[in-house]
């Protein structure tokens, strides 16, 4: 993997009283033709790690590189690196061909390569319908497009792009994270994305690094962020997640036999740098588990409250030692849920589902 962005221990201290830690010495490698989701909740650290990226901000300490040079001598002009708004910041009076095109023009370029590309960035987000139409006549979504390729248009090498869904409609949203991919596959432009939607990460990204607290906690791909959480904070924050109190009895390699609140054990993965002895918790998600009786299952408890959610329904439980469980089970034609609210029932999950936590 050729490194497109390489940042070592990168610390930014905002002035104040008290002055705000927002990267507390962050190590990340990004690699060319990424996309690379920052990812966490409100405050983390993402948009200022973007603006580091950007140069619209100086680090209080550490290095950053872009292709084995130094970025922090060069000016934000010069950093072959753009940036795709929340606010699209379009010029309304513009034509869709006119904006794209404006960036290109204050960089200088010939008349007839600056015609040529905005065709072809049209051609790309689809939009060489509409041309000639000026920005504030066109819809949200469209309006989307355009600011990518006005982004895309004068090829940069890294695209920045900061919440730039979160203003479109659930539907749309959805379209543009597919759109988002395939423009990213067909330009090969490493884009890093920022976001605080754990979906909008898991169905785009390469790669995650989930923030928290102005550090990196995991860095994995979709499957490994939420399969394999290395810790509560990740599993917490990505998707819906069971805690379960458990005792670790052997270990072998990465995978430990605990003892669960029932008595009853069960293998569970085991990652690197968790605690290999004593008491831990146990990540289980609610569509690993099923339900079964009371003689086969893994923890008793009773049925709290069964929810029909359309494709699925949520079973929430009380487990015998007063743990809450919820279990998320498929519809189907032929599936019906066999319990009632008020029913007894069990939990059981499969060898090595469960994910023992980093607290
Ligand atoms: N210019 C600034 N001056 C002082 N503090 C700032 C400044 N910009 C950001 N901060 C603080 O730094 C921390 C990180 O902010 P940042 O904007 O990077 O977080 P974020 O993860 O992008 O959050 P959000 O999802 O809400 O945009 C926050 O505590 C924020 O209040």
């Amino acid at each position: 993997m050729t490194t497109a962005i390489h940042a070592r221990n990168l610390r930014k201290v905002y002035p104040g009283n008290p002055p705000v830690e927002a990267l507390a010495g962050v190590d990340l490698e990004i690699g060319d033709n990424e996309f690379f989701t920052l990812l966490g909740p409100s405050g983390c650290g993402k948009t200022t790690m973007l603006r580091l990226i950007a140069g619209f901000e100086h680090p209080t300490g550490g290095t950053l590189e872009m292709f084995g040079k130094d970025l922090l001598d060069l000016p934000p002009y010069k950093r072959p690196i753009n940036t795709v708004f929340q606010s699209y910041a379009l010029f309304p009076h513009l034509t869709v061909a006119q904006n794209i095109a404006f960036g290109l023009e204050m960089l200088g370029k010939p008349k007839a390569e600056i015609k040529a590309t905005v065709d072809e960035m049209m051609e790309l987000v689809q939009m060489t319908a509409m041309a000639d139409r000026q920005t504030s006549q066109i819809s949200g979504g469209q309006q989307q497009r355009v600011a990518l390729a006005r982004a895309l248009a004068p090829k940069p090498r890294v695209l920045l792009l900061d919440e730039p869904l979160s203003a479109l409609d659930f539907k749309l949203r959805k379209e543009m994270q597919l759109e988002l991919k395939r423009l990213q596959t067909e330009t090969g432009i490493t884009f890093i994305f920022v976001t605080h939607d754990q979906e909008e990460a898991l169905t785009m990204s390469d790669r995650i690094a989930v923030m928290g607290g102005g550090s990196i906690r995991q860095i994995g791909s979709p499957r490994d962020i939420y399969d394999r959480p290395a810790e509560r904070f990740v599993a917490d924050f990505i998707g819906d997640t069971n805690f379960l109190p458990a005792q670790i009895k052997s270990v072998e390699g990465d995978v430990a036999q605990v003892l669960l609140a029932s008595g009853k054990t069960v293998t569970a993965h085991l990652p690197e740098g968790v605690a290999r002895e004593g008491a831990v918790t146990l990540a289980v998600r609610p569509e690993q588990a099923s339900l079964t009786t009371s003689e086969t299952g893994l923890l008793s408890g009773m049925i709290d409250n069964i929810v029909y959610f359309g494709t699925d329904t949520h079973v929430h439980m009380t487990l015998e030692d007063g743990t809450t469980f919820v279990l998320r089970q498929q519809n189907s034609a032929d599936s019906t849920l066999e319990y009632e609210k008020g029913d007894r029932a069990a939990v059981r999950f499969g060898a090595n589902v469960a994910q023992v936590l980093k607290d």
